[in-house]
């Protein structure tokens, strides 16, 4: 569904931004682009949805290569959340889906009042001004413009920033069914919650270059330092014990009254993701 191949991109004479990535995300698949701040997330992903011009090496989406592809029926099949919505302030949310879904034919668009219905948006505020939106009924807005054509391809940057956690929760259902339906997305987040629970593989971006491409599952295994956490009581004080998951063969033998809990010390995609690139993620 995307192939990218020695993607280069500079800003100018002095800033290069992309170093040669190679990456390629299969039909049906939840690809996850994380990397710290600069990274050149957001310069990949407006490459690939046509926004940024001038790259240098080989794009492709839905096998055909994207710089001879910018046309209606490019966009047509693709759906876009920007990480800062590009709305119209004084125009209600529902004026802008309908503005946005009139350059689609009409029997490609949903129905928009549903599909604010789906993203759980708050009725009253259909017809209010956007400036008066909350981070979160904003998002929604914008969640509805990236689905309103049920594209083929979702680009998804930050989507459940600004969101409570319940609404997190329904975003990540939402794009779960997406994925049910055979939809291809590219999530390009901070999010290592989001990351963790959604996405099939994961790449990390640093400096312009990737680091590693894997499952999220096999990126935490491998960098797993097989510990395991002993819980106990002894005396009637709390204590615990890290132990090498090895010496659980033997038994427990430390002196307790009572094991409360044991526990392997999984490292989260956070810790791995340091672990790669010496850095956190912010
Ligand atoms: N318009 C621009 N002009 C010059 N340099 C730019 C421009 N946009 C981005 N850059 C530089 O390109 C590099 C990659 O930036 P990019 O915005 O792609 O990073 P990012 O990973 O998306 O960061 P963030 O997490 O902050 O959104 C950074 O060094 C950034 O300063």
């Amino acid at each position: 569904m995307i192939e990218v191949k020695d993607l280069i991109f500079s800003y100018g004479k002095d800033k290069q931004a992309l170093h040669g990535i190679d990456f390629t995300v299969g039909k049906g698949e939840i690809f996850g682009f994380l990397g710290p701040n600069g990274s050149g997330k957001s310069t990949t992903q407006k490459i690939l949805t046509g926004i940024l011009k001038g790259h240098n090496g080989h794009v492709s989406l839905f096998g055909k290569n994207i710089t001879n592809s910018y046309n209606k029926e490019f966009f047509k099949n693709i759906g876009v959340l920007f990480e800062y919505p590009y709305l119209y302030a004084n125009l209600s949310g529902l004026d802008n889906l309908n503005y946005f879904a009139s350059f689609y034919p009409k029997e490609q668009r949903q129905d928009i009042e549903v599909l604010l219905d789906r993203l759980a948006f708050k009725k009253d505020y259909i017809k209010k001004p956007v400036s008066s939106y909350s981070k979160g009924m904003r998002q929604r807005v914008s969640m509805a413009r990236a689905l309103m054509t049920s594209p083929k391809l979702l680009f998804l940057d930050e989507p459940t920033s600004g969101l409570d956690p319940a609404g997190a929760v329904l975003f990540r259902n939402i794009i779960e069914e997406e994925r049910k339906k055979g939809t291809t997305v590219f999530l390009t987040t901070h999010n290592m919650l989001d990351a963790d629970l959604l996405c099939d593989r994961v790449a990390f971006i640093v400096n312009g270059n990737i680091a590693v491409i894997d499952t999220p599952k096999n990126l935490k295994m491998q960098n797993s330092n097989q510990k395991i956490v002993i819980d106990y009581m002894l005396n009637g004080k709390r204590e615990n014990k890290m132990i090498e998951a090895s010496e659980l063969k033997q038994g427990i033998s430390l002196p307790h009254d009572e094991i409360i809990s044991i526990h392997s010390q999984e490292p989260s995609l956070e810790d791995v993701f340091i672990q790669y690139t010496g850095r956190g993620l912010l």
